[in-house]
């Protein structure tokens, strides 16, 4: 039985080396809430809450987030005893929406209860990789810099690379990339810029043999995805659009996408991540797993659930170096040859670095 006696929340924020940009906006420092949550025997789980401090991705923000942990969710994590973390869930089903502060604790759990069971989180999971492949993501709106980008992550071994587009810049940032990279493996994120409207500029990028292209349409849209599928090539990935199961299910039945990402904090954590993971391999979709520009421990769930057998693409996976000189966690993570090894040791394989985390940390708090 899992039965926390205490919950440290803490808020942490580092600036990036580079700005990120998107046509949403520009993410130059990254807050975050960190969770720990300590059982009676003295046992510790991380976790992190990847909601960013401004509702630019989904509707969480830092402060939303923790005024759902502080006040909802660690009181009643605090009263009860779980004995698998799959309970979470279940118990939460009457707390609506909130999936980022939701995963942030969840995540926390599996990490304790992989640890008592004396087994890697990736095992407990059903993992069966022990390496994971690393993508990079392009997010600014300067072809030049785009290039310059793509030229580091190719040296840095990256097996995959992302370009963030809209309809203001699309062809003209794929065509530079495509000249001077035509076999590299390439992708897009739209972040839902285009309409149905756009259909014949989207059919136009059909000829670049992208990977896919990511969340085109809006945010929470699943129909208007299955009718423009019907009418382009490139296979469509989606995002934003799912944030549960039963999303996963509607976009399957319909056919609005051919792939998944699947990002822990964006369906409220570990358990649903997981479900959904199943799900893409009982219909034979690809799945793969995404990033939230995050810190160490969200990006060590990551490596954990990208081992699953079902994550057939390389992810938005990367080292703890890649957007900040030095992340908050112990030991680092590192891509060597475009490939980050999944850990093996009890629970989720990483702890906090308890030097970096005060030089970083701009508010605590002790629940109990
Ligand atoms: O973590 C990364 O490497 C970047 C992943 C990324 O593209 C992203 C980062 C923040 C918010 C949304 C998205 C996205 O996939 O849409
Ligand atoms: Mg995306």
């Amino acid at each position: 039985m899992i039965d926390i006696e205490k919950a440290q929340v803490s808020i942490v924020s580092i600036p990036l080396k580079k700005p990120f940009s998107t046509h949403l906006g520009v993410v130059r420092e990254r807050e975050a809430i960190m969770i720990e949550l300590w059982d009676r025997e003295g046992e510790v789980g991380y976790g992190e809450t990847v909601a960013f401090s401004s509702p630019w991705y989904t509707e969480e923000t830092v402060k939303t987030a923790y005024h759902i942990q502080k006040d909802f969710i660690l009181p009643m994590v605090l009263k009860k005893k779980f004995a698998h973390p799959r309970e979470f869930a279940c118990e939460f089903s009457s707390l609506r929406g909130n999936p980022m502060a939701k995963s942030g604790v969840e995540t926390a759990l599996w990490d304790l209860y992989a640890k008592k069971q004396g087994q890697s989180l990736s095992r407990i999971l059903g993992g069966t990789r022990n390496e994971v492949r690393a993508g990079a993501v392009v997010a600014t709106q300067d072809v030049t810099e785009a290039l310059k980008q793509i030229e580091q992550f190719t040296e840095q071994g990256f097996e995959r690379m992302k370009l963030k587009i809209s309809p203001a810049n699309d062809r003209q940032f794929i065509q530079a990339i495509r000249k001077e990279y035509p076999k590299t493996p390439l992708m897009v994120d739209a972040n839902s810029a285009y309409t149905l409207e756009d259909i014949d500029q989207l059919r136009a990028l059909d000829e670049f043999e992208l990977l896919m292209i990511e969340q085109p349409l809006g945010t929470t849209d699943i129909v208007e995805h299955a009718i423009l599928q019907k009418q382009i090539n490139t296979p469509i990935c989606l995002d934003e659009s799912i944030t549960n199961v039963h999303d996963a299910k509607s976009a399957i039945q319909l056919g609005s996408c051919q792939i998944i990402n699947i990002k822990i904090g964006r369906v409220g954590g570990l358990a649903i991540a997981k479900q959904i993971h199943d799900l893409c391999q009982e219909h034979q979709l690809q799945a793969w797993c995404g990033g939230m520009i995050e810190f160490g421990i969200s990006k060590a769930y990551n490596l954990a659930l990208a081992s699953l057998p079902g994550f057939t693409l390389p992810g938005d996976l990367s080292s703890s170096t890649h957007y900040w000189q030095e992340d908050i966690i112990t030991p680092a993570i590192e891509m060597e040859q475009g490939k980050i090894s999944v850990p093996t040791v009890p629970g989720l394989g990483f702890s906090i670095n308890e030097r970096r985390f005060d030089e970083v940390c701009v508010h605590k708090e002790m629940i109990k």
